[in-house]
């Protein structure tokens, strides 16, 4: 595990210790799950399947976008053509919050995945109690015995789940241990922050023909989505370059269709 990794799972274990789960007196009245996996195997039948990240900041970034609207960015990214959300809830780190993934989902109809570190079963519980359709399992955070109960815990709120591998071996622990067939392939480097979308190309190698691959990280222009479907990857998880954007809209409408 990288140095950074470590780092920010010792203080999510350390958040996940010190306070109780919010539940159902939080957030009385969560609806119905939307399929997050089945909207991305549907739209990538035809095209590019974007998951549009909702991301205020980032450890390698600092400060992305000070207008911050995750409503407003919802409703954009929807228009754009995205077919799911992901919002971070990570405070320390992304200064994300669980209320712009309340905001985010209640502003569209795309299902919408938790994007934080997700070290302890009774996250993907909170997840569900706030709406989420999807968790993040990060390989590289986790035991294979711990990974495989948040998959369980999950799986047992009817959340779909995004596992994230970053090499060879990470990706031979998500082929061995777990369930889930929707595979993200992080191009950023967790030691040096740098990204290499030729990441994606070598572990697409390894993927067998029932898992849907997706690309994390560092993907800025259409051509970047071209290249990767010449290694047979064409759903796509994409935050800075479009959180950057004036007209999000358009730019994620130009990120898919190139036009
Ligand atoms: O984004 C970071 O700086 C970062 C640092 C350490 C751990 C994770 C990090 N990012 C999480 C992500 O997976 C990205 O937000 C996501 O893939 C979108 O990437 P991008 O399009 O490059 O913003």
């Amino acid at each position: 595990m990288s140095d950074k990794l470590a780092e920010i799972c010792a203080t999510k274990m350390g958040e996940v210790a010190t306070r109780k789960p919010k539940g159902l007196a939080h957030w009385p009245s969560p609806s119905p799950v939307r399929g997050f996996e089945a909207a991305l195997r549907a739209r990538a039948q035809t095209g590019f399947a974007l998951i549009a990240e909702i991301k205020k900041a980032s450890p390698s970034k600092g400060l992305i976008r000070a207008d911050f609207d995750p409503a407003a960015h919802a409703r954009s990214y929807q228009a754009g053509g995205a077919a799911c959300l992901s919002v971070l809830t990570d405070a320390p780190y992304f200064q994300g919050h669980e209320d712009y993934l309340v905001a985010a989902r209640a502003a569209c109809d795309l299902p919408v995945i938790r994007k934080d570190f997700i070290v302890d079963p009774w996250q993907c519980d909170e997840a569900r109690a706030m709406g989420a359709d999807a968790i993040l399992i990060i390989v590289a955070a986790l035991e294979d015995s711990q990974m495989c109960e948040i998959e369980d815990a999950a799986l047992a709120q009817s959340l779909d789940i995004l596992v994230e591998v970053h090499d060879e071996s990470e990706m031979e622990r998500a082929l061995q241990h777990l369930k889930s067939k929707l595979i993200g392939v992080n191009n950023r480097n967790l030691k040096t922050f740098d990204v290499d979308l030729s990441t994606t190309e070598r572990l697409a190698k390894m993927a067998p023909s029932d898992v849907l691959l997706v690309c994390e990280s560092g993907i800025s222009t259409h051509a970047d989505c071209t290249r990767m479907a010449q290694a047979g990857v064409r759903t796509f998880l994409v935050g800075e370059s479009l959180m950057r954007q004036k007209d999000v809209e358009k730019a994620t409408h130009m990120l898919l269709t190139g036009a």
